[in-house]
């Protein structure tokens, strides 16, 4: 019989969702998104060839906070559009699996309470992703939630990574460098493994460049590092979160400002990044549209970042194979990719400008000994795969 699945995923700036049918195969019926855009909420759906399906702008409701009403409108059209699907399972992305999810999982209250303690660890995703499962579960009493977890993809990573240089207590009470962004990652090397099987087996950095960003070092397949840590705060800076910061500055921000932990969540995950950098925007299409200095400054600093991480990634996996950009940044900023790349020959990276330009699959030259390559990302399509697999153990495991 012909199985309809839902995936949801909330991210920061976000609600990305999508539609699946399965008969033996399986393929998109829809995927869209929800969006802000400037002072209006945006939907925009497409069908499996990229033509619009359903398209509308409304003004933000301040009663109706962004991710509640990006929700409602999402199950809204699913339902008005496809009245007479069998859905038999909603997937969706959660932020944080903390120490004990290493897999996708059925959602069972006892699962949602475990959930629920991981929300100050990614305070920005966490709660809408808990919100979405609640919202599939009212609009689905009898259908099976599966959540599929951003930090599982790095479960596997060395202890060296996972650890950070505190008393050992810390380690045990699950404090590690978990890792995000996996579903992307996942998707990624399976695409590489589809498009590039020799360079898969290599050693290969991703960067993950959308409003949140980050980078992973894979070797055969695998995690081995990336640049996020205990939350989705450390590493590169993002659209409105800070990437890594000295610990001290937060001591001074305690002692010498009297601000509270609150106060300084706030200021780390929704005020700085590019955001705060620049005191313009969080989203990169309009800096790199404005001619403000500050605008310049904040790119040359997210740039920076990215070319420090590379560096450290390539040194993590003993050399370099393959580069990949992903996310709305990696996929379309070709300005940002060429700062990136620039004088990146020592590493074995030469990039063929035209090609970068033209956001073209492959981006270095013939000649460069890594290949550096734009494969765009797609987190939904991990989501049913992951969400289908559960459902079907489940029923084996029943049967
Ligand atoms: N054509 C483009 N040029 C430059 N930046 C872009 C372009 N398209 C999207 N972006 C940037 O991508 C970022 C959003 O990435 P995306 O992966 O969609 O975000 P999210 O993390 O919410 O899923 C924003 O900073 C946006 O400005
Ligand atoms: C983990 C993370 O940063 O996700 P997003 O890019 O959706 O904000
Ligand atoms: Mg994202």
């Amino acid at each position: 019989m012909t199985r309809h699945v839902v995936t949801l995923n909330a991210g920061s700036s976000s609600v990305k969702f999508s539609f699946y049918e399965a008969d033996g195969t399986l393929h998109a019926l829809a995927v869209g998104q929800v969006e802000m855009r400037g002072d209006n909420r945006h939907i925009v759906v497409r069908d499996a060839t990229g033509a619009v399906m359903h398209e509308v702008g409304w003004p933000a409701d301040p009663e109706k906070g962004f991710h509640q009403d990006a929700l409602q409108r999402v199950l809204a059209w699913r339902k008005a559009t496809f009245p007479d699907a069998h859905v038999v399972a909603a997937g969706h992305r959660v932020g944080h699996g903390g120490v004990r999810y290493e897999a996708p999982v059925l959602v069972t209250d006892a699962v949602l309470a475990e959930l629920e303690k991981l929300v100050p660890l990614a305070p920005l995703h966490q709660p809408h992703n808990i919100a979405g499962i609640l919202a599939a579960r009212e609009a689905w009493p009898h259908v099976q939630q599966v959540a599929c977890f951003d930090t599982a993809f790095h479960r596997a990573h060395p202890f060296v990574n996972d650890v950070f240089a505190l008393p050992r207590r810390y380690y045990e009470q699950g404090v590690r460098r978990y890792g995000f962004h996996g579903l992307s990652y996942e998707y990624i090397t399976g695409r590489l493994r589809e498009l590039e099987p020799l360079y898969a087996q290599g050693r290969v950095v991703v960067a993950h460049l959308g409003n949140g960003a980050s980078m992973c070092a894979i070797r055969d397949g695998l995690s081995v590092a990336s640049s996020m840590g205990f939350t989705p705060l450390d590493g590169l800076p993002m659209g409105t979160r800070c990437g890594q910061v000295d610990p001290g500055v937060l001591l001074f921000m305690m002692a010498q400002e009297q601000m509270g932990a609150d106060a300084i969540r706030d200021l780390l995950y929704k005020d700085s990044g590019l955001k705060g950098l620049s005191g313009i925007s969080h989203d990169m299409r309009e800096l790199e549209a404005s001619h403000l200095p500050e605008a310049a400054e904040a790119i040359e600093y997210f740039v920076f970042r990215i070319r420090r991480e590379l560096g450290g990634l390539a040194a993590v996996l003993k050399g370099l194979d393959a580069m990949v950009f992903c996310g709305g940044i990696g996929e379309h900023a070709w300005r940002v990719r060429e700062r990136v790349l620039e004088g990146m020959e020592w590493i074995g990276i030469e990039l063929d400008r035209t090609a970068n330009r033209e956001n073209a699959s492959i981006i270095s030259t013939q000649r460069s000994r890594v290949r550096v390559m734009i494969i765009p990302t797609d987190e939904e399509a991990m989501i049913v795969r992951h969400t289908l697999r559960v459902l079907d153990r489940e029923a084996g495991a029943a049967a």
